[in-house]
């Protein structure tokens, strides 16, 4: 099975790339998502969750992501570990999806990870895809989410591994500045090539 990884930093497009992906009829694997499960009423990291930070409950019996957010944006050590809490958590997920493909015997499918590169996740796929986007452009779509701000904005950038150097470290990068029909258009041209040639690990 090819495994091409998805990823870029905050607000460059990955989301809609993956919703892309998934019209052509590809698998994908949303590490967010798998996060905001385990955090959501009844996931199974809201009691550590919750040992660790009591005074981010939500009503409903989950976690307020934005409180949560609030905690740990600014402070390293307990994002640190709110991510030993999750990340552990989130490649258990992954492992049963991937499972579950294999069984269905997929050719491809594709794993949306924010922080792909900075958790040594590029290593088990076969390609990866970067969505990028001018820092300008970065920047207006991020500041424009409700809750957003320069100061989480910035504390944010400053824990993703530079845009830069994950367009370097990728195969394929996909920009989103230039219009969706584009953007859409070199990620078919990404995933063909990648099925022509699944093993081929250019720029490596
Ligand atoms: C702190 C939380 C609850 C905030 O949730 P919320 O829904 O408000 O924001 P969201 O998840 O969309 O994150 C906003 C932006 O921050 C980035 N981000 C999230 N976690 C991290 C992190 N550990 N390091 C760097 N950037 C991060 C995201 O990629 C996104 O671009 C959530 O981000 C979280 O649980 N993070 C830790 C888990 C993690 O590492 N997730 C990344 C994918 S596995
Ligand atoms: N290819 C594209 N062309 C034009 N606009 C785009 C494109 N991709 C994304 N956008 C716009 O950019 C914004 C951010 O996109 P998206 O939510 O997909 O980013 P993201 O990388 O998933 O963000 P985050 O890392 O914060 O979760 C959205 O408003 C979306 O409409």
């Amino acid at each position: 099975m090819i495994l091409v990884g998805l990823t870029g930093s905050i607000g460059m497009g990955k989301s809609t790339a993956a919703k892309a992906l998934r019209r052509l009829g590809l698998p994908v694997h949303d590490a967010d998502a798998a996060v905001h499960r385990l955090l959501a009423p009844g996931g199974a990291a809201v009691q550590p969750v919750l040992a660790l930070f009591p005074d981010v409950a939500d009503p409903a019996g989950g976690i307020d992501r934005q409180q949560l957010g609030a905690r740990v944006f600014g402070d390293p050590a307990a994002l640190h570990r709110l991510e030993a809490i999750l990340h552990p958590r989130v490649r258990a997920a992954k492992r049963c999806f991937l499972a579950a493909q294999a069984r269905r015997r997929q050719r491809l499918v594709v794993l949306d990870v924010p922080l792909l590169f900075e958790t040594g996740g590029e290593r088990e796929c076969d390609a990866v895809l970067v969505v990028s986007a001018p820092p300008f452009l970065q920047r207006q779509r991020v500041l424009g989410r409700p809750g957003m701000h320069e100061a989480k904005f910035r504390s944010i950038l400053a824990k993703q591994m530079p845009d830069r150097e994950k367009r370097q470290r990728a195969q394929y990068v996909v920009p989103t500045g230039l219009g969706q029909r584009y953007s859409l258009d070199k990620l078919k041209a990404a995933i063909r090539a990648i099925k022509a040639k699944p093993r081929e690990r250019r720029r490596r």
